[in-house]
């Protein structure tokens, strides 16, 4: 062995002061760079000495690309990492937030605040496990997840990626570092990042810090709180990552009383760095430098100064690389980033490589590809489902239950726009970066389940938009209603009415006049439900996003296994009460937290 860094035996400590000491600072400034697979190159992986590829929301190598497709990309970008002076390896990020969602064919969990309504921490850790071995074997190390925001505002787009509002739930569920990356042995040092082995990894607490909780739920908007509040509501969960070993930290788009966290040092640094002791590294979000100024990337210089200096380790450039790469080595040069600061960031970047394997097993192992979308994998969404589902009501007469629902009944009515649209249960980061409606990936739609479930004389008929003639042949048993939200993601999903959309309620009300009717909502949040909708249907299920599993939805509605879910959020009467929340002054909810209803004798 010529030199420790190459040494698998040697202390990572020791692999990490050798490499260091041997590195030039063009290659060190490489390293801190992260840029989007569509401009990368092998040669400028090699040639620039690149630290990171990642792929944003829904960037693939071809559409449908399978999880081989994708591996021999992102094996190609390795390639040349480990070609170049010092064989440094890349590590490629995902948005694997529910499942490994860009590839085509993997299995689809509900997303975060379905998953809160489970108050189950062992299932999520297992999704972890599941979503680990679905993201290595496309070939990635690296998912941009979890998302531990603590959603204070259903009006806010990424609310659904919140397990929930009360800081204390959100904690339970940073257990999903654990079972992406493994469980770190006893004693493990607090802070320091943690990776199993090659069927872990790398997770990233974000957005740090407070995410969830900016004004009027704006996105990317100000978090207005004193720091004794920031840190006791929105910081407590980056606390049981750091404990876990999380092996990177994202920060927020956002604000903290007007300081953007992407320049805020004493957050960044004083606080996450020193006071926490987070050794791992401090990622930027996608093209925040580029946003801290108008015109978008104006001042780019200053904004790499304010941001490098203030803590962050990697940028996700992802574009302008040269651009990035050219004046963070001025500005080194110049004295204006001191270069203990690149040095300590280099460090934290080959601390996490060393840490992961990656000069170990640089490349993806293939066997893996046979476990992407199997039957255990969707096997444990369908059980997530299951768990997720809140029943809201189950009954006009809460002495007589209407559901289970009987699967031997004659005839019944499957409608709305939900009833059968797989993109539309998965939601947003769904193959796409926003997610679209139809087909889009391989599952099982509510209508299929229904389908599956009922017996071989019971007549199912499906009007995506019932018209009076649906209702004047024979009667229908009971009617099975499926609205909801269409997909949408960050600030595309800000929405301060909250009405259920596709016209909603008519459908509902034009259904429940007429037949007995249950309503399976599908959201990413809750929404204004009329007292005069509610009243007229026989029972409402919240079923948030569910994702490729409808069967999860059918063993609950036809009794297979009783409901499990409890509001992760409060379900407000009205959008002129937010926020409102468990900590609120007022607290006058249509639902509280917590509610759910188990569909047996109440
Ligand atoms: O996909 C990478 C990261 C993801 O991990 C972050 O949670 C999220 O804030 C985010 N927004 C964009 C993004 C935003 C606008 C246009 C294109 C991409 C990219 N990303």
């Amino acid at each position: 062995m010529d030199c420790v860094y190459k040494d698998p035996n040697a202390p990572v400590e020791a692999r990490v002061k050798d490499l260091l000491s041997r590195m030039t600072l063009e290659e060190k400034i490489g390293q801190m760079t992260q840029i989007e697979r569509s401009v990368a190159t092998p040669d400028a992986v090699k040639n620039r000495f690149i630290g990171s590829v990642l792929s944003g929301g829904g960037s693939k190598p071809f559409e449908k690309a399978n999880s081989a497709d994708w591996a021999d990309m992102i094996d190609g970008f390795q390639k040349g990492a480990v070609d170049s002076r010092l064989g440094i390896p890349i590590f490629y990020g995902v948005d694997a937030v529910h499942g490994n969602n860009n590839v085509y064919g993997t299995t689809i969990f509900p997303h975060n605040i379905g998953l809160g309504a489970t108050r189950d921490a062992d299932l999520v850790k297992r999704i972890g496990q599941v979503t680990a071995l679905e993201v290595r074997a496309c070939g990635a190390h690296y998912s941009f997840a979890p998302c531990v925001a603590v959603g204070k505002d259903p009006r806010w787009g990424r609310y659904y990626e919140s397990y929930g509002e009360d800081t204390e739930l959100v904690r339970k569920f940073s257990c999903l570092v654990t079972g992406l990356q493994g469980q770190p042995p006893a004693g493990h040092p607090n802070g320091y990042p943690f990776l199993a082995g090659r069927k872990n990894v790398m997770a990233s607490a974000k957005h740090f810090v407070g995410d969830g909780g900016t004004d009027k739920g704006i996105n990317e908007g100000n978090t207005i709180l004193a720091y004794e509040e920031l840190e006791r509501i929105h910081m407590a969960p980056y606390l049981d990552c750091l404990s876990q070993g999380v092996c990177t930290v994202m920060v927020s788009y956002s604000s903290w009383n007007g300081s953007r966290l992407h320049t805020d040092h004493f957050l960044l640094t004083k606080v996450l760095k020193e006071k926490l002791g987070f050794k791992g590294l401090v990622i930027s979000d996608w093209e925040a430098l580029d946003r801290l100024y108008h015109p978008h990337g104006s001042n780019y210089r200053q904004s790499i100064l304010s941001t490098v200096n203030a803590g962050i380790d990697m940028v996700m450039v992802p574009f302008r690389y040269e651009l990035f790469l050219e004046e963070l080595l001025s500005l080194v040069q110049s004295g204006e980033i001191p270069m203990d600061r690149i040095n300590d960031s280099v460090e934290r970047i080959l601390r996490v490589k060393f840490v992961a394997g990656l000069f170990e097993h640089p490349f993806t192992d293939r066997s893996l590809h046979e476990l992407v979308g199997s039957k255990p994998h969707r096997e444990l969404a369908r059980e997530a489902v299951r768990k997720s589902l809140v029943l809201l009501k189950n009954g006009k007469d809460p002495k007589k239950p209407f559901l289970p629902l009987d699967r031997k009944a004659k005839r019944v009515l499957v409608t709305g726009v939900h009833a059968d649209d797989l993109g539309y249960q998965c939601g947003g980061w769904t193959c796409t970066w926003t997610g679209t409606s139809g087909r889009i990936t391989i599952g099982t739609t509510i209508l299929d389940a229904i389908k599956e479930v009922v017996g071989s004389n019971t007549e199912v008929i499906y009007e995506k938009n019932p018209s009076p003639e649906t209702f004047t042949s024979e009667e229908f048993s009971f009617a099975i209603v499926a609205v909801g939200e269409s997909p949408y993601v960050e600030t595309g999903g800000d929405d301060p009415v909250l009405k259920i959309p596709f016209n909603g309620d008519e459908l509902i009300s034009t259904v429940a006049d007429r037949v007995p009717t249950v309503v399976i909502l599908i959201s990413g949040r809750p929404l204004v439900l009329e007292p005069s909708t509610l009243e007229k249907v026989e029972a409402f299920i919240a079923a948030w996003l569910p994702g490729t599993e409808g069967r999860g939805i059918t063993d609950v509605l036809f009794g297979d296994y009783a409901f499990h879910g409890r509001l992760p959020v409060t379900w407000f009467k009205s959008v002129d009460q937010l926020p409102m929340h468990i900590e609120s002054n007022s607290y006058d909810p249509l639902f509280p937290l917590g509610y759910g209803l188990t569909g047996k004798n109440e």
